[in-house]
């Protein structure tokens, strides 16, 4: 029998890796594509990543390292995906890493073996060789931006509206775009992006959207904004953190309807934050014209639901991303609607040995926090530490859910919230209710 199977190879399942391999647990890494990095690799031909050719992003250098391998001082604030992919790149060669991973090969069905264990079913790609090994415990790390959320249902017409409908997972440059009249969907950081590339080769670019957003600048008084967020005022209550940054909104950029976007309906961090400087900019120059939502198609024209209309040559919906398992039949874990039942958003209480690693939508970035997650597991699979029963976990499942649902927009998009803090300390309390036999005398 195996000892651990992690389920992919972007910047959650190497930090695993990593860690696994620092403690000495033996596993085995699947990777469907043939190189790391996941999202992140520009062209990843394991067909799952959403990167475009311009994407930078949108968290800091200095928050989104690992705390195992600092990311090279010379590199800019925001790093390209070019960067990133060379960092992860050295990160498993640096470490040892890259022999120790099965490349090319898919993970088709993880079952729960009758004696305890998983059961994990591997397909090759080049020959379709088909395996099946028994392990003690499963990582999933197989990402969470990669199956695009479609409208659902569709907007009236949409099926015979005569221009073209993409997904911004497909988005990949801008040359497609040039002299269309281009309809941006949503106000999330794809959409942001998106219209701001087309908005400089396109005949027009729409912005539209079923509520505002507050959008953050990536630079605040010369520092990187989310250096906020590891500040002493980030210790603070949450009171505190949301009115600091209200304070420091409305002196650094003013208000978001003085650049005609719709005031938002939700507080500051009442929604994932949307990071711009450069849509506020072409917003000024006119270059991206904002609308409401869409309210139906008719030919070649979309209508909005303030009666306004266009002749839009393509859309591109940049509305989300659904969580999915493939190779996770639905008796073991669900996620409707996005919702996924984790306890500290990493173990589903009922399955024990399974875990979920880079499940989360940080204010912040996910590997450092991917890393921490990874020195839980590996405790837990060492006994240093033990789970509470099913019940406490469900418990805490359910004040999760609640508190998400007092803070955020109801949204598909707010099931999986974390603030990087005080997640790192949840996990950092979680890693200290050490449950090891202690020896009745102390011995000097
Ligand atoms: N540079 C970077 O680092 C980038 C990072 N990202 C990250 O990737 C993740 C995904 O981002 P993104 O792709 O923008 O998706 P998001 O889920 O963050 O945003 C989706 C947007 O679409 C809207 N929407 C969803 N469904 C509908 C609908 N039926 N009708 C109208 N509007 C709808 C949402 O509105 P509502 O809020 O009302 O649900 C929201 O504005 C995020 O974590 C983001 O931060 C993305 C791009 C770049």
């Amino acid at each position: 029998m195996g000892e651990v199977c992690i389920i992919g190879a972007g910047s959650s399942g190497i930090a695993a890796c990593q860690v696994l391999a620092e403690r000495g647990i033996g596993f085995d890494c699947f990777e469907v594509g043939s190189e790391v990095g996941g999202n992140w690799r520009y062209g990843n031909d394991n067909n799952m990543s959403s990167a475009y050719r311009s994407l930078h992003i949108n968290t800091s250098r200095q928050l989104m390292q690992y705390a195992s391998y600092p990311m090279a001082e010379d590199l800019p604030a925001y790093p390209s995906h070019f960067q990133i992919a060379r960092y992860f790149d050295d990160f498993v060669d640096h470490f040892g890493l890259r022999e120790r991973i099965t490349f090319r090969t898919e993970v088709t069905a993880v079952r729960p073996a009758p004696g305890g264990g998983y059961e994990v079913t591997t397909r090759q790609r080049d020959c379709g060789t088909e395996h099946t090994e028994h392990y003690h415990s499963v990582l999933v790390a197989n990402g969470h931006h990669w199956n695009p959320r479609w409208p659902d249902p569709a907007f009236p017409g949409a099926d015979t509206f005569t221009g073209e409908q993409v997904h911004s997972h497909h988005y990949r440059e801008f040359q497609p775009y040039v002299g269309k009249r281009v309809l941006v969907l949503g106000i999330g950081n794809s959409a942001c992006d998106i219209a701001v590339e087309t908005s400089r080769v396109a005949e027009r670019t729409f912005l539209a959207m079923r509520r505002g957003a507050h959008i953050l600048p990536k630079y605040l008084f010369g520092v990187p904004t989310d250096h906020l967020t590891t500040s002493p005022v980030a210790k603070g209550p949450f009171w505190l953190r949301r009115l600091t940054l209200r304070l420091l909104l409305a002196v650094a950029r003013g208000r978001v309807t003085g650049f005609g976007l719709p005031e938002p309906d939700h507080k500051v961090l009442s929604a994932h934050p949307t990071i711009s400087d450069d849509l506020l900019t072409r917003l000024g120059h006119g270059d991206i014209a904002v609308r409401p939502n869409i309210a139906r198609f008719e030919g070649d024209t979309v209508h909005f639901v303030d009666g306004s209309s266009e002749r839009i040559d393509v859309v591109v919906y940049c509305t989300g991303y659904r969580i999915t398992f493939p190779f996770l039949d639905e008796s073991v874990i669900t996620s409707a609607d996005n919702e996924v039942a984790l306890f500290h958003r990493v173990v589903p209480p009922d399955h024990p040995g399974l875990y979920f690693l880079g499940l989360i939508q940080p204010l912040g970035a996910i590997m450092p926090l991917a890393e921490a997650q990874s020195h839980w597991i590996a405790d837990l699979i060492q006994g240093r530490v033990r789970l509470p029963g099913t019940a406490a976990m469900h418990r805490e499942i359910r004040e999760y859910r609640a508190a998400l649902r007092r803070r955020y927009v109801s949204s598909k998009r707010h099931t999986i919230q974390v603030d990087f803090l005080d997640y790192l300390a949840e996990l950092r309390r979680a890693r200290a209710v050490d449950s090891r036999p202690k020896p009745s005398v102390t011995v000097q």
